[in-house]
């Protein structure tokens, strides 16, 4: 048995193998001690092996799915090795086979996935050179249940971020390549070669069964192929059935999505607070889909938010259809009756991978017979040109063969399992028919045949009986037996009677005592010819689901729009963001009133220096000006009375970093990695969040790096840049710099202490009032007057400013020395500038290096 384990565990590999004994799935060796410590189990031992006990550990069949669900959310990857001899006529260990392969990005089946959010698979590819990056990074990601199948080519230093949208719960890399990963997710390694550009195409060539990938427009993404067929090979190990569904590669190509890296969408709150809870969050606030495909289509919009306005405008269109000129009742009918919708989605990939469950198709069938009300309902809006409500009710619009055939085929409520039985619907299949009525109605059929031998032969005790030794016969007492007919055999002689069998009760008693066990096979035989007609259906499903999902999602934004008052953003082309009277999404539902504020900001006003005192508002106040950013490109309309939103690139935002332990970096240093970023790739079309940039250092060094990072991006970036500070020194930077300007959070004094307005003012703030916060804060009211002394003293001393050097313009250097200097330096540059590297040898590439040195010194 061991041997064979051995060869099993060989072709799993890293996979933990679960090994069926009985009623038990077993691990051995590392497998055990890895399943007794994440799962909880005893370790025990079988035998041994070079004298020393083998580990084993094991978890009943019927209870392994849930701790499978433990396992994969642990990020480990199993195979199941199952028996597929039959044990009662094998000879040695009965055969085994590993039947089914099940990593953390490959999941399909509905019970380990969850139901909100997508579980992709990732393959990442970066060439090297001389242990360098060589060019772009390759990703390819999948989404095995929906059949989604993406690449992109991206610069190395982008790869987290995109994976970040991303957010994979699996990785493939090439061995021996590592990669950092803004979260955690498990990582399968596999070789080189699988990378190889021709092993790569010859992959997805013979997936897609064509001779050329030209048809996928890949010609610029080399590197991203590498890394989709590297994917596809893994997949394809993993997943016994076909993979008919993965039906096209789509490229994805930078400038389609407005970027945002890790920290931002953390930030930000979009599907996970920063303290990695499900809510409140952007996502948990909009999510009022009914149905799952619609809320994971909700949050992937949420993390891809779009550069080009023609697609979220017809989105916007689309909102707008269900908000102004229909009743508003008619949005909620509407969405009532999609809340019984199944999810068409994975249904669809489980059709095509044909592991779809009984109840599903159920579901599916009484979802398309819904569908014609559906689409009636959808099809009564009044929607305006630019809306593709349209487009979408053509993709629902599925003909009608596909819901009578599963009218037809399956039960109104079938069993769970198809080898249960009770799948397929009476009336579909004759033969199934007689089957079935065979197995349920021997005691009608004996007592028939026991009536007519006793007419046909008069024989008026005749009986027709059963027992498990002799199977069906009829008995006649010994009195009667002349009276039986030829055509009876004998079957059995008893003291008093005689038993018999004739033809007709032969047949009969084949047919039943294989009925249910034929029922069962024919059963199975037909439900996979359902599947055939199916898997031929599976584009339009996967059609109408998407369309399905958009429509979900898209009344779930009117909704919410409804509801709370949000307007329909206009969106323009030009950088720059306008927002009259804006409010935070999430913020103004957990206060009581809350205080809406403007923003403006274009590249004559591209940074604005945010003050005001602690608690203030300035936070709030900045990620409200992303939010709405954001939900604007996505396609919602936003929480303002106004905005006008220009064509963004990049959202940027470095808000308050907790230190990084796990990976080493200190505040301060997680706070200046985040600038440099920012100082690196934000454009004039960026909007940038800074949020006290700084403080993690001395005052002297704060305010310097603060003052110099916001000099950077006015005058070299030119980034839309809201700047919160709490250096009141920065305030006059828009006295140096006209394309900045001081805004602040509003507080008052009054009697009972500090009053927050949260009203953005034009102007600096006057003061910084964080002794009155302490206050509030509860700091003991000894601590607060010393505190107090302490600042009059201060003041009083008139303590040396920082910035006096700081905001003093460079000192221009007119000296005889300084101009020499200059004009060696400019001289260095021009021989620099000259040197054409394509034309020197080595050698003279050498010479020219030690050349420059020596004049450097
Ligand atoms: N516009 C607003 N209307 C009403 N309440 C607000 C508004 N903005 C913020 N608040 C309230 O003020 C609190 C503090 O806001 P926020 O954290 O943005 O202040 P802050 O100025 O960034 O403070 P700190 O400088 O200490 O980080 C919020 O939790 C919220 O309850």
């Amino acid at each position: 048995m061991m041997r064979q384990f051995f060869q099993l565990k060989e072709e799993a590999g890293d996979l933990m193998l679960f090994y069926r004994m009985g009623d038990f799935y077993e691990l051995f060796y590392d497998d055990a001690e890895r399943g007794a410590r994440l799962l909880g189990l005893t370790l025990t031992q079988r035998g041994t092996s070079n004298g020393a006990p083998i580990p084993m550990a094991g978890v009943p069949v019927h209870a392994f799915e849930q701790y499978l669900a433990k396992l994969l959310a642990a990020g480990e990857s199993v195979a199941v090795g199952e028996q597929i001899g039959d044990p009662a006529t094998s000879k040695g260990p009965v055969e085994r086979k590993i039947v089914r392969i099940v990593t953390p990005g490959t999941l399909t089946d509905a019970a380990l996935l969850p139901s909100k959010s997508d579980r992709c698979l990732a393959a990442w590819w970066q060439p090297v050179r001389q242990g360098r990056p060589n060019g772009d990074a390759g990703l390819a990601w999948l989404n095995l249940a929906s059949g989604e199948f993406t690449l992109t080519q991206c610069h190395p230093d982008l790869v987290s971020t995109t994976l970040s949208r991303i957010d994979p719960a699996e990785m493939i890399a090439a061995e021996g390549h590592s990669l950092e990963l803004s979260r955690p997710c498990a990582i399968a390694t596999v070789p080189v070669w699988h990378f190889e550009l021709n092993n790569a195409r010859e992959q997805l060539l013979a997936h897609f069964k064509v001779d050329s990938l030209d048809g996928f427009d890949l010609g610029d993404q080399e590197t991203a192929v590498c890394a989709a067929g590297a994917l596809l090979r893994y997949v394809l190990r993993t997943q016994s059935q076909s993979l008919s569904h993965i039906n096209t590669l789509q490229a994805e190509r930078p400038g389609q999505f407005v970027i945002m890296d890790p920290a931002t969408r953390r930030n930000l709150e979009l599907t996970e607070t920063i303290s990695g809870q499900d809510s409140p969050t952007l996502f948990s606030l909009l999510d009022h889909c009914v149905t799952p495909m619609g809320s994971r289509l909700l949050r992937r919009w949420l993390h891809h938010p779009l550069r080009d306005s023609s697609e979220v405008l017809k989105r916007q269109a689309t909102v707008r259809t269900w908000l102004e000129g229909a009743p508003p009742d008619s949005l909620d009918a509407l969405i009532r009756s999609m809340s019984h919708w199944p999810d068409l989605e994975r249904i669809s990939t489980r059709i095509a991978l044909r592991t779809v469950r009984p109840r599903e198709l159920a579901s599916l069938r009484d979802a398309l017979v819904g569908l014609p009300a559906l689409v009636s309902q959808l099809t009564a809006y009044q929607c305006s040109a630019d809306s593709h409500l349209p487009a979408l009710i053509a993709d629902l619009c599925l003909d009608d063969a596909l819901a009578n055939t599963l009218s037809r085929a399956i039960a109104v409520e079938p069993a769970v399992q198809l080898r249960d039985g009770g799948v397929m619907a009476d009336g579909y299949d004759a033969e199934l028919d007689e089957l079935r009525e065979l197995a349920a109605d021997q005691g009608t059929f004996l007592v028939k045949l026991e009536q007519q031998e006793r007419d046909s032969t008069g024989i008026a005790n005749l009986r027709v009986e059963y027992n498990r030794v002799h199977g069906f016969y009829i008995e006649v007492t010994r009195g009667q037996s002349d009276k039986v007919p030829e055509h009876y055999r004998r079957r059995q002689t008893l003291k008093n009677a005689e038993r018999y069998i004739t033809p007709e009760l032969k047949e009969w008693e084949d047919k039943i005592l294989s009925a249910r066990e034929r029922s069962l096979a024919r059963e199975k035989w037909l439900y996979e010819g359902l599947l055939d007609s199916l898997v031929e259906r599976t584009r339009a499903l996967t059609r109408a689901a998407s369309a399905m999902a958009q429509i979900d999602s898209l009344c779930a934004l009117a909704l919410h729009a409804r509801r709370h008052d949000w307007v329909a953003p206009e969106l323009v082309d030009s950088p720059g963001i306008e927002i009259q009277a804006g409010r935070h999404p999430t913020v103004e539902h957990t206060i009581e009133r809350f205080t809406p504020n403007d923003c403006r900001m274009d590249p004559t006003r591209s940074l604005l220096i945010v003050t005001g005192p602690n608690m203030g508002g300035k936070s709030t106040y900045m990620r409200q000006v992303a939010l709405i950013t954001l939900l604007a490109r996505t396609g919602s309309y936003v929480p303002a009375r106004r905005a006008v939103i220009g064509s963004i690139d990049r959202i940027f935002t470095r808000i308050g970093a907790a230190d990084d332990l796990a990976g080493g970096r200190s505040t301060f240093m997680m706070e200046m990695t985040e600038a440099a970023a920012i100082l690196a790739a934000s454009t004039s079309h960026s909007l940038v969040i800074m949020d006290e940039i700084g403080r993690g250092t001395s005052t002297y060094d704060g305010l310097a790096l603060a003052w110099a990072i916001a000099n950077r991006l006015l005058s070299h970036n030119r980034a839309l840049t809201l700047f919160a500070t709490h250096y009141f020194e920065l305030t006059r930077l828009p006295s140096e710099n006209p394309c900045s300007a001081n805004v602040h959070l509003a507080a008052a004094d009054s009697a009972r202490g500090i009053v927050f307005l949260h009203e953005v003012r034009d102007g600096p703030a006057s003061r910084s009032y964080g002794i009155e916060v302490a206050k509030r804060a509860g700091i003991p009211a000894s601590v607060i007057r010393h505190a107090a002394r302490e600042l009059e003293r201060l003041e009083a001393q008139g303590a040396p400013s920082p910035q006096l050097g700081l905001f003093a313009p460079p000192e221009t250097d007119t000296s005889e020395q300084a101009r020499e200097s200059l004009q060696a330096y400019e001289d260095l540059v021009r021989e620099i500038a000259d040197i054409d590297p394509d034309s020197l040898t080595p050698r003279q590439a050498l010479d020219a290096l030690y050349q420059l040195r020596q004049r450097l010194q």
